[in-house]
């Protein structure tokens, strides 16, 4: 994936990336309940790694299991690629952690892009300490065997209701995380940056006091308005 499309997904924010997705017949492409770990964090991009657990059992799931070299928890904080994102199936459950502060840690020093749960992640207050941009549902203090069970990497999986393929390109901001299948990711940018752009003219035209009607959704003539702005060089824009 280019810079110039993660600037343009980044640029045109989760909702208005999703109304792209909606144009094209995609509905589901939102993650439910999923949120940003901290306030004003730096938007994540970037393509799919994925971890799924099940329900953890007593007889496997022990906390010695994690010195394993093959302990695919730890072994999908090691894997996962530099510039990806790891995505967590956690089956949306809370009841323990999908990863700790320690394990962010690693990632970010890996180089990875950032992390998605529908689960939660333990220490949350050191894992926004990481800088690695993070989204879960709730704080998840309890230890990972308590109640979740590694089972896959690098699978399909199912995040916050939504399917996530690997190589599925995600974008989280304020909004939540949505989900863009890799062959509509560059096309689906181009057009999300663009809508931004004229969402900028519109707001300055809202400001000025003109109906939403004729401006959002844009018409043939605000088009123009829009396109004579921009030769302009943006008047108005700081
Ligand atoms: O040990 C774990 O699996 C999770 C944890 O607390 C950390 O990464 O700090
Ligand atoms: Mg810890």
């Amino acid at each position: 994936m280019t810079g110039t499309v993660r600037d343009r997904l980044a640029r045109a924010g989760s909702a208005t990336v999703a109304n792209m997705l909606l144009r094209r017949g995609l509905r589901n492409v939102l993650m439910t309940g999923v949120r940003p770990l901290t306030a004003g964090q730096r938007p994540l991009v970037g393509p799919a790694y994925t971890l799924r657990f099940i329900p953890a059992r007593e007889d496997l799931d022990i906390l010695s299991g994690y010195a394993s070299s093959d302990h695919l928890h730890r072994r999908a904080v090691e894997e996962c690629p530099p510039g990806a994102v790891l995505v967590i199936d956690a089956l949306g459950s809370t009841a323990a952690a999908s990863m700790g502060d320690m394990m962010a840690a690693r990632l970010k020093r890996r180089g990875v892009s950032g992390a998605v749960t529908d689960g939660g992640y333990r220490d949350s207050a050191a894992v926004a300490r990481t800088g690695l941009p993070c989204f879960h549902r709730d704080n998840a203090p309890r230890a990972t065997p308590v109640a979740l069970h590694p089972v896959a990497l690098d699978e399909p999986v199912g995040c916050g209701g939504v399917a996530v393929y690997p190589g599925d390109v995600l974008l989280g901001d304020a909004d939540g995380v949505v989900v863009v299948p890799r062959h509509l990711v560059a096309e689906v940018a181009a057009e999300g940056a663009d809508a931004a752009a004229y969402e900028e003219f519109a707001a300055l035209q809202i400001e000025r006091g003109r109906s939403l009607f004729g401006l959002f959704p844009g018409t043939s003539e605000s088009r123009q308005e829009y396109d004579t702005w921009v030769a302009a060089g943006r008047p108005g824009l700081e």
